[in-house]
């Protein structure tokens, strides 16, 4: 992927003796806990750093001095965080399709105890989130900040290590659930040292990110830098706060979180919320401002509102983390404080959709003719109708009967599966032929067939769950005229089985897009010419009307 002929001698050095590091802390992790879900880890890190080293060694002596490419943008690390984003969909849909199947086939769980629910459920969820989301963010915020501040990357190798230590904490995480070990915070399952690296690798981004602006050529600096930044450190503010913990011992996976009872479950909804809305909200809203304009050849319908609902979104999001603690022993008020602040931030949500499908105005033709535009164009309108739900969801009695059913999963892939997976494909294949010095995808009609199967499969998964939600909610409210529960329990799980068919399908036909969408990259990345210069479409940020 890196070709040394990138970076310079003082570079390859650098990378050098960070494989090298990599591959001592790994072999300490090992040798430090011996057995165990640490020493398993530590002996990955161990592997991917030896592979490293040989890797960035080979280069050192490499007499021919790299080509000084300062006119051109840096997209290794761009085009390595787009097929990892691919690997991660492909992996991780296919456990959600499993799970999914699980849930309607319990009697597909073997003895072995990794391949149980519990532990794969949240395989699915990291990666899938942090896998998927996280490197397409990643990926696409390279991008997008090279172009809109039209300058190069800061330096060649914090974009690597960024990109590369991001999927090791992946890695980890997903192993860790599989060997049964969880910090049990729900999307903040990883242990204690895995989210110590994660830090580490996230003030790497953030620095890398805030040189690059220093050294920006255009003044302005676009909107989409703005919901990318405000992804970036606030995820590091929620990750923080929410891991602290202290380790049973220093050589094993095990900890226990500093927070406890009430307090532990505010800090933790606190973060689970503003996980929904910094990572996969506003960074999203970054690719939205970029890629729609840039594909549409139309300017933001306006730039101004693009900007207060920024303010907007950044300000009523974060107070709103409990609504997910409804009818709890959270105090009253704090609940009814993120109710009302959830109510109020559909104004900045469907601020920004709205002004992503008016900037479309006069371009229907184009969403019309071009699949791609088209994921974007449905990407807005499930962020409009996904953020309806969550203010609905957010007040109390609504919550009493959504709370505990799958309506809440309805809502989460309403939003990750319309919105968040479809701003990722449109932005994809956006970039995609451009980083092949492309005309165009090499099997555009591959992705008319993805865009159906991801707009089909989303509305049978999202209509599957909505009644079985509804269904759920009422069964468990119905009484007989003596005042007795009309149903018992088993019974309303026993109702689910033809929704949870139902939706395992819609999810088959979602991950057969995702797949056909990562052959048609593959093809593309393939049939690019060699050494292909990218082909840029640049983008003038336009001041407001
Ligand atoms: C092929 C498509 C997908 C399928 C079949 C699928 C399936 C599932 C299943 C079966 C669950 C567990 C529900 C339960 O415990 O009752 C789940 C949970 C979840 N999935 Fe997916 N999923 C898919 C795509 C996605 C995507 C693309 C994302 C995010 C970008 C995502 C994020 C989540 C989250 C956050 C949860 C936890 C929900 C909660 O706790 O309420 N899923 N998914
Ligand atoms: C105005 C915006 C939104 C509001 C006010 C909101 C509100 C809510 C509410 C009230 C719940 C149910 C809490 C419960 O009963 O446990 C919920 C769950 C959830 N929402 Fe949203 N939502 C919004 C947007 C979104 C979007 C755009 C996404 C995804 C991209 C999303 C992802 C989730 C997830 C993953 C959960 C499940 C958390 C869990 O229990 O594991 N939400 N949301
Ligand atoms: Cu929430």
């Amino acid at each position: 992927m890196t070709s040394a002929g990138t970076l310079s001698s003082f570079e390859r050095r650098i990378a050098f003796a960070l494989s090298i590091a990599l591959a001592i802390i790994g072999f300490a992790m090992a040798a430090a806990a011996g057995k165990g879900v640490m020493a398993v880890h530590g002996a990955m890190a161990l592997a991917l750093g030896l592979f490293l080293v040989f890797r960035t060694g080979g280069a050192l002596y490499d007499d021919a001095p790299g080509p000084e490419r300062h006119d051109r943008y840096f997209d290794g690390p761009t085009r390595f965080g787009i097929v990892m984003t691919l690997v991660w969909a492909i992996v991780a849909m296919g456990v959600g399709v499993w799970v999914s199947a699980l849930l309607y086939w319990p009697e597909g769980t073997t003895a072995l105890p990794w391949t149980s629910f519990g532990r794969l459920r949240p395989v699915h969820t990291t990666g899938i989130i942090f896998g998927f989301g996280g490197n397409a963010l990643i990926a696409t915020s390279f991008y997008v900040l090279q172009r809109t501040a039209r300058t190069r990357l800061a330096d060649a190798i914090s974009p690597w290590f960024v990109l590369i230590g991001f999927n090791l904490f992946c890695l980890w995480a997903v192993s860790g659930y599989l060997m049964g070990s969880t910090q049990s915070k729900e999307y903040a399952e990883a242990e204690w040292y895995a989210d110590i690296w994660l830090v580490i690798v996230w003030v790497v981004y953030f620095t890398v990110y805030i040189r690059t602006l220093a050294r920006r050529h255009e003044p302005h600096i676009y909107v989409a830098n703005w919901y990318y930044m405000a992804f970036i450190l606030i995820v590091a503010m929620l990750h923080i706060v929410n891991n602290l913990a202290l380790p049973v011992r220093w050589n094993t996976a095990d900890s226990f979180t500093i927070w406890a009872g009430v307090q532990d479950a505010m800090i933790q909804w606190w973060y689970g919320h503003n996980a929904v809305a910094f990572f996969l909200t506003s960074g999203f809203l970054g690719m939205l401002y970029y890629y729609l304009p840039v594909r549409s050849g139309r300017p933001i319908w306006s730039y101004r509102l693009s900007i207060l609902s920024f303010w907007g979104i950044v300000f009523f999001y974060i107070w709103v983390g409990s609504h997910h603690l409804h009818y709890t022993a959270l105090p009253y008020w704090v609940q009814t404080l993120g109710m009302t602040f959830s109510v109020m931030l559909l104004v900045p949500s469907w601020a920004s959709a709205g002004n992503a499908i008016a900037t479309l105005n006069g371009a229907w033709h184009k969403v019309r003719d071009d699949a791609t535009l088209r994921f974007m164009f449905v990407a807005a309108v499930f962020y409009g109708l996904s953020t309806f739900e969550g203010s609905f969801l957010a007040i109390r009695p609504v919550n009493s009967l959504s709370h505990y059913t799958d309506w809440t999963v309805g809502h989460v892939h309403s939003g990750t599966l319309g919105w968040v997976a479809m701003i990722i494909f449109g932005a994809i294949y956006t970039m995609v032929p451009q980083l092949s010095g492309r005309e165009a995808m090499a099997w555009p009609r591959a992705i008319e067939w993805h865009f159906w199967l991801a707009v089909g499969g989303t509305l049978v998964y999202v209509v599957a769950m909505w009644n079985a939600g509804i269904t759920q909610g009422l069964m468990w409210r119905a009484y007989d005229e003596n005042g007795a529960l009309s149903y018992s329990f088993v019974q309303s799980v026993e109702a689910m089985a033809p929704y949870y068919l139902i939706r395992t399908i819609g999810g088959g036909m979602f991950l057969t897009g995702a797949i056909i969408c990562a052959l048609n990259c593959l093809a593309t990345f393939r049939s690019a010419p060699y050494m292909a210069e990218p082909r840029d479409v640049p983008l003038k940020p336009q001041p407001a009307e």
